[in-house]
């Protein structure tokens, strides 16, 4: 019965996504993703599909993707910095909605300002003149790294003095500045929240100052014991990332005239890596750490917020996220100690 009933069902979602993906343009968005492969854009597709319908979110990176990830729906090689291809992707695919992914993060963007600045800011650059060129829905993430030294860091508000120190942080503040100047000028749709460190289970980070809080849970898992690369009081604004990608999806569907900005801020929560650990220690009692500082970690981390205001996005567009700290951890070991109990039975 359960392999009728599975055919059945396979039957019916392929007709499902036919239905979707051949419903006419105004039900859905066609949804193109760029940098679709780093830690967040597999779960923004997932999501996106479930949403709008398997065929009509195409992800894209310049990485080769693993099967599962190919399988699971359209994907498509765009390299951000080839305008004339990522042109021909937007029209070919009649694509709407143009979630900007790509970018090089703080810590590796430090260690290559020349490809951070060519792909945070040239590519940038594509991405505006196109998404504006075909009136596309255009989301481009900022970070907490849009921020500096000399910004309010507790709280740190949505309208305030930004000059960061990371090439990353410039070219996210230059991303808000161009998209919002492409809105007034050009009525570009554009769309920009300002991410917290993000939290995930079932994908890595990509390089940043945060990435800490992702590491801490798999070598939790798997030796018990963690080296920390941020000193212990180092308090950061984060997210867990359903949280994020529901901010995400939320903000892209909000009416226009509820926007009052078009940069946002976005918190969950505030942690410093002697508070994570403590939280961790409840689930794993036998976790230690110790404290191996990264310099240039540390420097980026201690110009950055402590805590993010968004009161803006929770008026406007009805922002609320879900996961607090006990929360984060407890779905984290949920996700990750089933994994590892399959890995070891296998
Ligand atoms: N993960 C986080 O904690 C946060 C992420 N964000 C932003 O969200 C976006 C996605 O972040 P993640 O997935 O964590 O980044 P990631 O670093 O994990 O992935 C970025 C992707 O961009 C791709 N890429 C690099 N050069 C490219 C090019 N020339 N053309 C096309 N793709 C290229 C890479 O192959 C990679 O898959 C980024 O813009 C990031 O700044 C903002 C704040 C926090
Ligand atoms: C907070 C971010 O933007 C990112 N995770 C980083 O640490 O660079």
């Amino acid at each position: 019965m359960l392999l009728i009933t599975g055919y059945l069902k396979e039957q019916d979602d392929s007709h499902q996504e036919f239905e979707q993906s051949h419903r006419p343009e105004t039900d859905h968005p066609r949804v193109l993703i760029t940098g679709g492969l780093g830690q967040l854009g597999v779960g923004l597709a997932k999501l996106l599909r479930k949403r709008f319908g398997k065929n009509n979110v195409i992800l894209s990176d310049i990485r080769k993707p693993a099967d599962n990830v190919f399988y699971s729906g359209p994907f498509i090689y765009s390299d951000i910095l080839d305008y004339k291809n990522l042109r021909e992707i937007v029209v070919n695919n009649r694509i709407t909605w143009l979630i900007h992914y790509s970018a090089l993060l703080s810590a590796v963007g430090e260690a290559n300002v020349p490809l951070a600045r060519a792909v945070n800011i040239t590519g940038l650059h594509n991405i505006l003149d196109i998404a504006a060129e075909h009136s596309l829905r255009l989301f481009v993430p900022s970070t907490i790294g849009a921020f500096g030294p000399t910004s309010p860091r507790n709280p740190t508000p949505d309208l305030c003095i930004q000059r960061p120190r990371t090439i990353y942080g410039v070219s996210k503040v230059h991303a808000e500045l161009m998209g919002e100047y492409y809105h007034y000028r050009y009525g570009l749709d554009f769309r920009c929240l300002r991410y917290p460190g993000i939290i995930s289970a079932d994908s890595q980070p990509g390089g940043g100052t945060t990435d800490y809080a992702v590491q801490v849970f798999h070598d939790a898992i798997k030796t018990g014991k963690f080296q920390c690369n941020l000193k212990p009081d180092t308090r950061l604004p984060m997210m867990y990332i359903d949280d994020c990608l529901k901010a995400t999806l939320e903000v892209m569907e909000a009416p226009a005239e509820l926007l009052t900005m078009r940069t946002y801020n976005i918190n969950a929560m505030s942690f410093t890596p002697e508070e994570l650990v403590q939280e961790v220690q409840k689930h794993v009692p036998e976790f230690e750490v110790t404290y191996n500082v990264d310099p240039v970690r540390q420097a980026i981390a201690d110009s950055w917020p402590m805590n993010f205001d968004d009161n803006n996005a929770r008026k406007d567009w009805g922002w609320k996220h879900d996961y607090d700290l006990p929360e984060l951890v407890t779905t984290m070991f949920n996700f990750l100690g089933s994994e590892s109990r399959i890995a070891q039975a296998n």
